[in-house]
């Protein structure tokens, strides 16, 4: 049997395959491409999870699938389409495919796929974080629905922000040293932050609620609404302006 590590990269790399395809010969109206494209990624995800790992329970953003949940036990967590509306945008390239398994509400193995840019990365082959000084750190936040607060951070610690779409590709950005930070607040499921928050903590992020809290995943609620990503250096500055503002933001 291939390891989870592997399982989780090759099924998110075939799902962005599928998104690239049916996005490259769509004339679709943007929701219904999105729709498509959430309903082909999911389905091909549960059917190979289903054949490769029967056992093993499912919970996508677009429904549940295989043997019952059992708390705490090994649980699929996928968003088949992170970041729906930038894949209805031509030419953005921020979007991704998540596959993230859980054990004891912690992921032990994730992928996360960016189609558009041919990024695969996964927890089996963490990258190596890149050892240059932060001179002023790069913030990525939503480009639609930012916290309020984060200019304000910003402006505190001395910081720029680089509004993107997709958590996935906000992550995997902290991850491949572009930006040095990503935080969120004010509504997300699981399903958004899983497998690239497996991949971060594998590399040796920082990973954490706004509160300097732990991640906790395979909650009978899924909704996560915050969260922190950061290189270790600057989560310490980051946590402390934070700690004023987060009332209200979660
Ligand atoms: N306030 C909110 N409530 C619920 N989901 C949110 C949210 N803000 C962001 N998200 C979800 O988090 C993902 C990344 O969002 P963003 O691009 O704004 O950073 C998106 O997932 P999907 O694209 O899978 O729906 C989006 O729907």
């Amino acid at each position: 049997m291939s390891d989870d590590h592997e399982l989780a990269a090759r099924l998110a790399r075939r799902a962005g395959e599928r998104l690239v395809e049916l996005r490259e010969g769509s004339t679709a109206e943007p929701r219904a491409l999105g729709d498509a494209g959430d309903a082909a990624a999911h389905q091909l995800l549960v059917e190979a999870l289903a054949q490769e790992r029967p056992a093993d329970p499912v919970l996508s953003e677009h429904g549940v699938a295989g043997p019952e949940r059992v708390p705490g036990e090994r649980v699929w967590i996928v968003d088949p389409l992170d970041g729906t509306r930038e894949f209805t945008e031509a030419g953005r390239t921020d979007w991704a495919v998540h596959v993230a398994l859980a054990e004891r509400h912690e992921v032990i193995a994730s992928a996360v796929a960016l189609p558009a840019q041919g990024v695969v990365l996964d927890t089996g082959a963490p990258p190596k974080q890149p050892t240059r000084p932060i001179e002023r750190p790069r913030i990525a936040v939503s480009r639609s629905r930012p916290p309020e607060f984060v200019t304000a951070i910003a402006a505190e610690i001395g910081a720029d922000l680089v509004p993107m779409g997709s958590a996935g590709a906000k992550i995997t950005a902290v991850v491949l040293g572009e930006v040095d930070a990503y935080l969120h607040g004010g509504g997300q499921y699981e399903w958004d932050s899983a497998a690239p928050v497996g991949i971060a903590r594998a590399a040796g992020l920082h990973t954490s609620r706004l509160d300097g809290t732990e991640l906790v995943y395979d909650r009978p609620d899924p909704w996560l609404p915050d969260l922190l990503v950061c290189r270790r250096e600057l989560a310490v500055d980051l946590l402390a302006a934070l700690s004023d503002r987060i009332e209200g933001s979660r």
